[in-house]
C-alpha cells in the first residue's frame, strides 16, 4: 500500500497511488521498476508503440490490416498484474474529430484496437485522451459505441466532459481523470468535480513547489485539493519528470517504502514525489468512529419507506449492495410496526434526548411557576412513545426542573407496548406513567394535555406524516397547550450526484426516478445554499387548515462555479423542538453529533454483515432523482416546484424543474411512491 496507514479505518481506492510512465514495450521490467522499486502501485502505461499508425502499417506490409500493431504478447505479465497494475493510456495523438481523414481514420481504428485490448487484459480502466478542440463528436460516438459493448472496463474542461458525458447518455462507465496544473480555478470551480465520477487526479511534476530542503511539495490548496479527492476515493497518478534537485543519497542504498534497500542507481526519480503525496495521505485527520461506521452507507439509496423490513439481502462485497424484496416496497410507517432492532437503533441517539430534555424542562418552567412547582401537575402525553425514552427525557426534565408531571404514554404498535409495561414497573413510574396501545388519531383522551411531545419525523420532516398524526392528536391538547416539536420544514439544494444517478438509472424504470431515498450523501457536489420547503406548525387548531403544499423554489449557483449537472435534490429538516431548540440535519444548522431513525434496521444487517457488534446509524439526507439531469448556468435560475400532495388513503411528492429546461412533473398523483395514512 504506498500511501501508508491512515488514522481510523479506511478501505477507499485512493490509497492507491500511480504513476503515469513512457513506453516502454518491456512491460515487465517497467512494473517491476516503478513498483517493486519505485513504490508505486500501478502504472498508467502505454499499450502500443507512440509511433504506430495503421495506414503507415497498411503501406508497409501490404495493406494487412489484421496485423497486432504492438510488441509483446498478453503472457508477459500475469492476468492479476494486469488487472491490479496496469491502467492503459490510449495513445495522446488520436484526434476523432479532426479535419484530416487520414488522421480521423487512423485514430478510429486505433482507439478501438487499444481498448479492444486492454479489455481483453482485463485492465481495470483506461485513461483517453482529452479531446483536441471544442467539438468532440465523432470522439464522443466512437467511446460510446465502444462503451455499449464493453463489459468489463471502467472507463478542461467541466463543458467538455459534460458534452461528452451527454452524448454517451450518462454511460455508468465513463469516468474521468482531472489533470492537476499548477493553477487551479476557483473553489466552487472544483467543487463541481466531486458529484463526477472522478476515478483518478493526474499531478503533473511541473505542478510541485520545492520546499526550503528542495523537496517536492505542494502549494496549500493544491493540498487541500489533493486530500479532498483522497477523501472521495479519487486515486492520485504522478505523472512528469523529476523536476527537483533533490537532495542525492549519501549512501549507495536507499531504503524503499517497505523498508528494504534500494541501489540508489535504481531508486525511482519520481519517488519523492509519492513520498509526498504519501505524507498528505497519512496527515490526514483519522476518520471519526461515527464516520468509519457510516462508510458502507455512503452515496448508497435505501427507500425511506424501506427502513424497517428486514426481508433484503446483501448480495455484494466491502461495499455492499442490498437488494429490495418487494415486501419491502410496500412497508408503510403508519399502518405497519416497527421492530425491535429499530428502537435499539433510535435510542441510541443520545443528543436527540438531550434536546428533547431541554425543551421540555424549558416548557415546564415557562408553564408552572416556581411559587406554583410543588402544587401545580402537568400532564403531558408522549404520542407516539416507542419503548420509552422521551417518558425517561420527560421524567428528567421534571426532576431537573422541580416541577410535578401525569404522563400518558401512547403508542399503536403493541409490541412496543409491551416493552413500556416492562419499562414503567421496572422503573417503578407506575403512578406517574398511564400507557395507552392506541394510534393516536383515534384515542379519546380522558384529560386534556398541557404539553403533547412527539417524535414523528423523517429525513425531510414531515415524509412519516408527523403533520397528519399531529393533526389528529391535538383533539386532546388544551387551546393554550405546547407541543414539542412546534414547527419543522423541510430544505432541498440541487446536487451534482452522478453515483446515485446511475444507481437510481439501473433499474430501468420511473418508478425509481420517481421515489425519494435516504442516503448518506458523499460524492455529491451541493451546488447552492438550501432553500425552505415546506413547514409544518403545532398545534394548528385553524379550521381552514391543510396539510398540502405548494413551493416554487429558485437557486442560482455562484458565478464562479462554471457550468454543473443538477442529478436531483438533497432534502433535510429542521425541527424546532421548543423556542431556540431545535433539532436538525440542515447541514448549515444541524445538530453536531446525531445519530438516528432514518436509516433504521438495515443497519443491524449491514453491520453483522460486517461483524463489528456495534450499530451506530445516521439521521441520513433524502435524495429526490431528476429523470433527466439538467444543465445550470451562472445567471440563469434553477427554477424547481414541489409539491406535498393529500388524498384520502395517502399523502405524496411531486417535484419538477420549470427551468432552464423543464421537466417532467415527477410522481404524478402518488403513481410511483406515496406515504399510506
Ligand atoms: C420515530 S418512532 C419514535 C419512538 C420513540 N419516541 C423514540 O424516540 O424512540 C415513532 C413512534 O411513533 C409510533 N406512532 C406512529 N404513528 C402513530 C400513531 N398514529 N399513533 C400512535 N403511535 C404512533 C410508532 O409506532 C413509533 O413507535
Amino acid at each position: 500500500m504506498a500511501l501508508g496507514e491512515r488514522g481510523g479505518w479506511d478501505k477507499s481506492e485512493s490509497r492507491y497511488c500511480g504513476v503515469e510512465t513512457d513506453f516502454n514495450d518491456d512491460m515487465p521490467h517497467l512494473l517491476s521498476f516503478n513498483l517493486s522499486s519505485g513504490g508505486f502501485d500501478f502504472v498508467v502505461a502505454s499499450l502500443m508503440d507512440p509511433n504506430y499508425r495503421p495506414s503507415l502499417m497498411e503501406k508497409d506490409i501490404g495493406g494487412g490490416s489484421h496485423v497486432l500493431p504492438f510488441a509483446g504478447s498478453d503472457l508477459v505479465l500475469s492476468p492479476s498484474q494486469w488487472s491490479s497494475h496496469v491502467v492503459g493510456k490510449i495513445s495522446s495523438w488520436i484526434d476523432l474529430d479532426s479535419e484530416d481523414e487520414i488522421l480521423r481514420t487512423d485514430s478510429e481504428t486505433t482507439l478501438k484496437q487499444e481498448i479492444s485490448w486492454a479489455s481483453h487484459l482485463s485492465l481495470q480502466a483506461c485513461l483517453l485522451p482529452s479531446p483536441k478542440g471544442a467539438s468532440c463528436a465523432n470522439y464522443a460516438r466512437c467511446v460510446n459505441q465502444i462503451l455499449q459493448s464493453l463489459n468489463n472496463m471502467q472507463g478542461d474542461s467541466w463543458e467538455l466532459w459534460n458534452s461528452f458525458r451527454l452524448l454517451c447518455e450518462h454511460h455508468s462507465q465513463l469516468s474521468v481523470a482531472l489533470d492537476v496544473l499548477s493553477s487551479l480555478p476557483s473553489a466552487n470551480s472544483l467543487g463541481r468535480w466531486l458529484g463526477e465520477p472522478v476515478r483518478a487526479a493526474i499531478i503533473h511534476t511541473d505542478s510541485f513547489l520545492t520546499n526550503a530542503r528542495g523537496y517536492p511539495c505542494l502549494s496549500r490548496r493544491h493540498q487541500k485539493l489533493i486530500t479532498g479527492f483522497l477523501n472521495h476515493s479519487i486515486q492520485v497518478v504522478i505523472s512528469g519528470k523529476l523536476n527537483h534537485g533533490v537532495p542525492s543519497v549519501s549512501l549507495d542504498s536507499a531504503l524503499d517504502h517497505t523498508g528494504t534497500n534500494v541501489e540508489s542507481s535504481q531508486r525511482h526519480s519520481l519517488r519523492p514525489y509519492l513520498d509526498y503525496i504519501a505524507y498528505l495521505y497519512q496527515r490526514m485527520d483519522p476518520l471519526p468512529e461515527q464516520e468509519r461506521f457510516e462508510l458502507s452507507y455512503r452515496d448508497f439509496l435505501q427507500s425511506p419507506l424501506q427502513g424497517h423490513n428486514p426481508l433484503f439481502h446483501i448480495i455484494s462485497d466491502e461495499f455492499c449492495t442490498i437488494e429490495f424484496s418487494n415486501y419491502y416496497l410496500s412497508f408503510q410507517p403508519l399502518m405497519d410496526n416497527l421492530e425491535a432492532q429499530t428502537y435499539e437503533t433510535f435510542e441510541k441517539d443520545s443528543v436527540k434526548y438531550i434536546q428533547y430534555q431541554r425543551a421540555i424542562g424549558n416548557a415546564l418552567v415557562d408553564r408552572v411557576p416556581d411559587e406554583e412547582a410543588s402544587s401545580l401537575t402537568t400532564v403531558l402525553m408522549v404520542v407516539g412513545a416507542g419503548r420509552g425514552p422521551l417518558v425517561r427525557a420527560s421524567l428528567q426534565a421534571a426532576e431537573e426542573t422541580g416541577r410535578k408531571l401525569k404522563i400518558y404514554a401512547v403508542e399503536k404498535n403493541p409490541n412496543a407496548v409491551v416493552t413500556l409495561h416492562s419499562l414503567v414497573r421496572l422503573e417503578g413510574w407506575e403512578k406517574t406513567v398511564t400507557i395507552v396501545s392506541c394510534d393516536m388519531r383515534c384515542w379519546d383522551a380522558p384529560e386534556k394535555a398541557d404539553i403533547l411531545v412527539s417524535e414523528l419525523l423523517g429525513s425531510f420532516g414531515d415524509n412519516e406524516l408527523s403533520p397528519e398524526c399531529l393533526d389528529g392528536a391535538q383533539r386532546f391538547l388544551k387551546q393554550d397547550g405546547i407541543s414539542i416539536p412546534s414547527s419543522y420544514t423541510s430544505f432541498i439544494q440541487p446536487v451534482t450526484a452522478s453515483k446515485l444517478h446511475n444507481d437510481v438509472k439501473s433499474h430501468k424504470d420511473v418508478v425509481h426516478f420517481e421515489t425519494a431515498y435516504v442516503v448518506k450523501v458523499h460524492s455529491v457536489a451541493r451546488l447552492a445554499p438550501c432553500e425552505p420547503v415546506f413547514t409544518f406548525t403545532h398545534p394548528n387548531f385553524s379550521t381552514k387548515k391543510s396539510n398540502q403544499r405548494y413551493k416554487k423554489l429558485r437557486f442560482e449557483i455562484p458565478s464562479d462555479t462554471g457550468s454543473a449537472m443538477v442529478h436531483g435534490f438533497a432534502g433535510y429538516f429542521d425541527a424546532m423542538l421548543y423556542k431556540d431548540v431545535h433539532l436538525g440535519i440542515e447541514p448549515s444548522t444541524a445538530t453536531p453529533n446525531m445519530f438516528s431513525c432514518c436509516a433504521s434496521s438495515s443497519v443491524c444487517f449491514v453491520e453483522s454483515y460486517f461483524d463489528t457488534g456495534l450499530q451506530i446509524p445516521a439521521w441520513f439526507a433524502i435524495f429526490f432523482p431528476l429523470r433527466t439531469p439538467v444543465c445550470i448556468r451562472p445567471g440563469s435560475p434553477l427554477e424547481v416546484h414541489f409539491w406535498r400532495c393529500c388524498g384520502s388513503t395517502k399523502v405524496w411528492y411531486e417535484w419538477c424543474v420549470a427551468s432552464p429546461n423543464p421537466s417532467p412533473v415527477h410522481n404524478s398523483n402518488g403513481r410511483s411512491y406515496w406515504v399510506g395514512l
